[in-house]
């Protein structure tokens, strides 16, 4: 295949994936902007999680939160649990690798914080580590995942919400956690601000 014709085709399957997420993706969207919402409000934080481009946007979401998405406003609190090298891997050393995420939920979330939980496959052990720990410190769980939702979707429950991308690719289920990330920021900032 020419490369041009492979170019194309990634921007074609990146159109289809982010219309049929349009479609399905509106009501989990909504639902996770006013679970995110009454947890500002009432107080509470924002845990994120995920690996590779995952944390990336763990990092981007949180940043967009502490700091400003598109207008001025009080920053929002949130943490990604990606981003501290001493403790991430001295809990990978001394511990396990699946725990560098479940430790810091254990350590640093309260009951009615919320654990941002991103895996596009839904089978990455430390996030499905921090998923059971946020279950026993009794955080509520938004999860982005893909595919089938992986072995993460059996582990929510009622209260939790799922954002599954309808998509088995890795990259393009990344490119709709993006978008949702960036919806899920404008939602925020218009409910805060009284923005329609
Ligand atoms: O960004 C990419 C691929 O686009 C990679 O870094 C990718 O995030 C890594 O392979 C992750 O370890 C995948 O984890 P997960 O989404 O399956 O939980
Ligand atoms: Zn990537």
């Amino acid at each position: 295949m020419l490369l041009q014709d492979i170019i194309h085709q990634n921007f074609a399957e990146t159109i289809e994936t982010q219309q049929n997420a349009a479609l399905s993706l509106a009501e989990p969207i909504e639902q996770a902007a006013q679970c995110l919402l009454d947890t500002f409000l009432a107080g509470q934080k924002l845990l994120i999680c995920g690996n590779g481009g995952s944390a990336a946007d763990a990092q981007h979401f949180a940043s967009e939160l502490v700091n400003r998405f598109e207008h001025e406003r009080p920053g929002l609190p949130a943490v990604a649990l990606t981003t501290d090298s001493s403790i991430l891997t001295a809990i990978a050393n001394d511990h396990a690798y699946d725990q560098v995420f479940a430790r810091q939920v254990r350590v640093l979330g309260q009951a009615g914080d919320v654990l941002v939980a991103i895996s596009t496959s839904g089978h990455s052990a430390n996030v499905l580590e921090a998923i059971k720990a946020a279950r026993e410190r009794e955080l509520r769980v938004v999860a982005l995942t893909g595919r089938d939702g992986g072995a993460l979707a059996p582990l929510l429950c009622a209260r939790d919400i799922e954002i599954r991308a309808p998509t088995g690719r890795t990259a393009r289920a990344q490119e709709i956690h993006l978008v949702v990330i960036h919806i899920l920021c404008d939602l925020i900032d218009r409910q805060l601000l009284g923005i329609r």
